[in-house]
Parts: C-alpha cells; sequence; structure tokens
C-alpha cells in the first residue's frame, strides 16, 4: 500500500460521476481529482484506505488522445461539466461503460443487454438545459451597527464548485440557455445597483438565496424563481424590468415571475421554502414533448434536456409495448409527461406524485389535451399503492391499479422504496419500464425486482446531461 505524499504514476481508466479520475498504480485503486481518460498521470497520494487511495494530479505526463479543449471558461472551478476536457465520443463510452457495470456489479446481471448509448444530436449538444438553479453569494456579509448587513463582495451567481457551497460567478455556461445567463446577469446588476445582500451561510443571514430560471424551448417562454431569506426583494418592479428586459434581448419571453421564502438552513435536496408566490405574470409556463403540451409550476419536475427527454419517452413507449388498450400505472410521474406522451396508446393511466403542485399541472395537462384517460393522485408511491391494492380509495382507482398491465417507474437518484418494491411485485404486471438517474440505484432496485418473478430484458442509457457525469436509463423487465 502507499503511503501519504508518495509520488505515483498511472493511468487514467475510468471518471466516477463525480468527475474523479479512476485507475490502478501497482494493482491499488487511486481515485485523484480530476483528470481525463486515457490521462498518464503523475498524482500526490493524499489519503490511505484500506483497499483504495486518493491523491492529486501534480503533473499531466501523456495527455489522453480524449483531451480536448475546456468547453467553457470556468472548467475545473465550476462543479457542473466533469468531462469539460473530454471528447464526446469518450465520454458516451465512460457511460455506456457505467450503466453496464453498475448491472453486473450491483445488479448482479449475467451479460446483460445495455443497447447503445442515444446521443444527443451534433446541433443540441451544448445549450440543451431548459432549467439553471443558480446560488447567489455576496461573497458572504456583516451585520453593521444598527442591523444593516453589508455585502462583502460584488454579487456571484452561478454554480457551486465541486463538493463544496463556494459560488464560482459565471457569466455564461455551455449547457445553459441565453434566457438564464441574461436572467442571472440582469440580477447581478440589480443587485449592485441597489445593494440587495445574498445568503451567507455562515451567518445564516442577508436576502438572496438562489435563483431558477426554466425556458420553454418549445415556446421561448420563461420563468423566473428566487429563492430568498425575507417577505418580498426591495424595489422587486425595477427588478422584473430589468429581467424582462434582457430575456427578451437574448430572443424569448419573460411569463412567469415568482418568490420562495426560505429562512432555515440549507436542506440537501429541497431548494424552495413552503410557499412559491407568483408576483408577476401566470404561475406556470408552457411547453411540448412532442405534441403534447405541458404546464408547469415552478416546484414541479420537467426533465431538462427537451430534445434528449423526447427520445427517453419513445424508448418508453416502446418498452412498454403498448398495443392500445394497456393500462399504465405511471409512479413518480411529475407533471404527468411520460404517461400523457403514451396516453394515445393507453386504456387508461394513473399517476402517483409526491408533490402537490405537479399532481395538480398533471390533471391539468391531461384537461388541456383532451385526454381523458388519465388520472393523477397525490402521495407517495410506496404508501399510495398498498392502499389501492388493498382495495382502499376511488373504485376507478383501485381497479386502474389492480389491473395495471405496465408499470412505469421514475424514482429520483435515490431509487425506489422497498415498499413500492414490494407492491409491485405483488402487483405482478407483464412489464416494468424502469427510468432512472442513477446506474446505482437502478441496478439495486432490479437486483430486488430480479429476486421477486421479474426478469431484466434490456436498458438504454440516454446522454440527457452531457458534459457532466450523470447518465439517464430506461430500463425494462418482464413478468418471469
Ligand atoms: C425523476 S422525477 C420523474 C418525473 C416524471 N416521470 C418525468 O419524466 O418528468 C421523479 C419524481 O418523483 C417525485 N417523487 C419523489 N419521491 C416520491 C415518492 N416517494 N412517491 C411519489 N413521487 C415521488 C418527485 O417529486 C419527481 O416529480
Amino acid at each position: 500500500m502507499f503511503e501519504k505524499g508518495q509520488l505515483i504514476e498511472f493511468e487514467i481508466t475510468d471518471i466516477s460521476d463525480r468527475g474523479q479520475g479512476i485507475g490502478k498504480a501497482d494493482g491499488i485503486t487511486v481515485f485523484v481529482n480530476g483528470g481525463v481518460i486515457g490521462d498518464v498521470v503523475h498524482a500526490e497520494i493524499t489519503k490511505v484506505k484500506k483497499r483504495f487511495c486518493f491523491g492529486k494530479v501534480v503533473e499531466v505526463k501523456e495527455p489522453s488522445k480524449h483531451r480536448i479543449e475546456p468547453i467553457c471558461d470556468y472548467a475545473g472551478d465550476c462543479g457542473g461539466c466533469v468531462f469539460a476536457q473530454t471528447d464526446y465520443e469518450a465520454q458516451l463510452a465512460v457511460k455506456e461503460k457505467h450503466v453496464y457495470d453498475s448491472l453486473t456489479r450491483i445488479g448482479g446481471l449475467t451479460n446483460p443487454v445495455v443497447e447503445k448509448i442515444e446521443r444527443m444530436p451534433e446541433d443540441f449538444e451544448f445549450g440543451y438545459r431548459n432549467k439553471a438553479t443558480m446560488p447567489i453569494s455576496t461573497g458572504g456579509n456583516i451585520k453593521r451597527k444598527g442591523g444593516i448587513i453589508e455585502n462583502l463582495d460584488s454579487p456571484k451567481i452561478g454554480f457551486y464548485r465541486s463538493r463544496s457551497h463556494e459560488v464560482v460567478d459565471c457569466t455564461d455556461c455551455a449547457l445553459q440557455s441565453p434566457a438564464a445567463m441574461a436572467a442571472a446577469e440582469a440580477t447581478r446588476q440589480f443587485m449592485e445597483e441597489d445593494n440587495i445582500t445574498a445568503w451567507d451561510e455562515k451567518w445564516q443571514q442577508g436576502l438572496m438565496r438562489h435563483m431558477i430560471v426554466r425556458t420553454a424551448f418549445a415556446t421561448d417562454e420563461v420563468m423566473v424563481t428566487y429563492v430568498i431569506n425575507g417577505k418580498g426583494i426591495p424595489n422587486v418592479e425595477k427588478l422584473i424590468g430589468m429581467l424582462d428586459e434582457a430575456i427578451y434581448e437574448a430572443g424569448y419571453s419573460l411569463e412567469s415571475v415568482n418568490i420562495s421564502t426560505k429562512k432555515d438552513k440549507t436542506v440537501a435536496g429541497e431548494i424552495y421554502g413552503q410557499e412559491i408566490k407568483n408576483i408577476a405574470g401566470k404561475p406556470v409556463i408552457t411547453d411540448y414533448i412532442g405534441d403534447v403540451k405541458f404546464e408547469v409550476s415552478p416546484r414541479s419536475f420537467y426533465q431538462v434536456n427537451p430534445y434528449m427527454t423526447e427520445k427517453l419517452y419513445d424508448t418508453v413507449r416502446e418498452y412498454a409495448g403498448l398495443t392500445g388498450g394497456e393500462n399504465i400505472l405511471d409512479l413518480y410521474c411529475g407533471v404527468g409527461s411520460i404517461g400523457l406522451y403514451c396516453a394515445d396508446k393507453a386504456g387508461f393511466i394513473l399517476g402517483v406524485e409526491a408533490v402537490k403542485e405537479a399532481v395538480i399541472d398533471a390533471n391539468r395537462n391531461a384537461v388541456i389535451n383532451g385526454i381523458v384517460n388519465a388520472r393523477y393522485i397525490c402521495g407517495k408511491a410506496e404508501e399510495e399503492l398498498p392502499k389501492l391494492l388493498a382495495g382502499e380509495g376511488d373504485e376507478q382507482l383501485v381497479n386502474a391499479a389492480k389491473n395495471a398491465d405496465v408499470v412505469i417507474l421514475d424514482p429520483p437518484r435515490a431509487g425506489c422504496d422497498e415498499r413500492l418494491l414490494d407492491a409491485v411485485a405483488e402487483l405482478a404486471p407483464e412489464r416494468i419500464v424502469y427510468v432512472s438517474c442513477d446506474p446505482a440505484t437502478l441496478a439495486r432496485d432490479i437486483k430486488l425486482l430480479t429476486e421477486k418473478d421479474f426478469k431484466f430484458v434490456k436498458a438504454k442509457p440516454h446522454d440527457m446531461f452531457g458534459w457532466t457525469g450523470h447518465i439517464e436509463t430506461a430500463a425494462l423487465l418482464s413478468r418471469v
């Protein structure tokens, strides 16, 4: 085993989803900060564990043939694009391999069929994101006598540095829509001119915490939501005017401005406070996936890459094997997007979703598309499905659940609760289509399902989050 401080040389043969270079030196696995697959690096050992080590790259001795010029000026600073210096083909190969490795290593499958990864089209490899969640900072702040809070620095709006809460001020981003960057710039200017404070995590004070910008690519509508530590933003009419102008100049239309108050400490995974108040325009923006129209509220989940969403949903339709009358259970349904995209080929669709606003959106989305064979209920899938299978609740919904032919699972990164997998097993649908943004939890859940009378058929990765380490996968399981 190596010692802390030792210098070693090895080739980076893999990249983790958090962008760590991985390789072997003298048979020992080493994780380093950064690196490109194929680089031969000199690294200094920084931490020694029982079976592996951590290190930091001191020098890239032989650059990989997959190394490219960084895709933006913030590469290495901003924690977003772990593949900012890796060519696109190599990224795709790493992602495909991650899915295969997870299914074999964690899922316990032998030679699983992993279809070729669906790639982003050449003209949409950049600027594809329809949602920017940007933390705001003024480099900290101090409280003067009389309670006046003063900024220590100019406003920074951007993305967190890798594994930190330090905000990297990004005036440009290779992945975000121009509307998002224009909205950020208008906010930066407004904060500077009006001396508006930003949230200081250390002292738990300051006003502006996050801004979330959503762009509907099909309609050019834009929604801006601020998360603040207070009741409102002083001189907010001026801010709205600046946003409107900047977004218009970028070629989009500001349609919705909202504020959410969040006073408590940062809770991982929950950006918004309890309430989101619409302060200008309408409370939703409208977008299309294929021919289906969707209205989306600030808190509702909506897939971030519109081109790849359509590709993903096409795979779901294909895997679901719809012939025209199948009943679908769309679990973790968000604004109802997958089910409604399949509605023309479905018998009845029952969706379950934990976020109340998303359920309201889903039911309204069925109505605005003239879809009458879909209903959406609010609750945790792992609690609602067992109740429905026990015959509790509305007769139409109980029948829809009990007679489901296809179950769609699309949970957050943490994957499904085991209670839900037990309920799905009891229900014994013909097919399960599992959509996942984390190959590790997907593989874990597939292992549980294959121990419960389902067999894994195939999976297909989709490059929904190009240049980042994340991967979206659709997997098909069928009843044994
Ligand atoms: C990855 S998103 C998928 C949404 C939707 N299927 C789509 O394609 O847009 C996961 C969704 O699950 C919801 N969710 C999280 N935990 C849940 C639970 N225990 N039960 C039901 N829904 C849940 C989230 O609010 C989110 O809308």
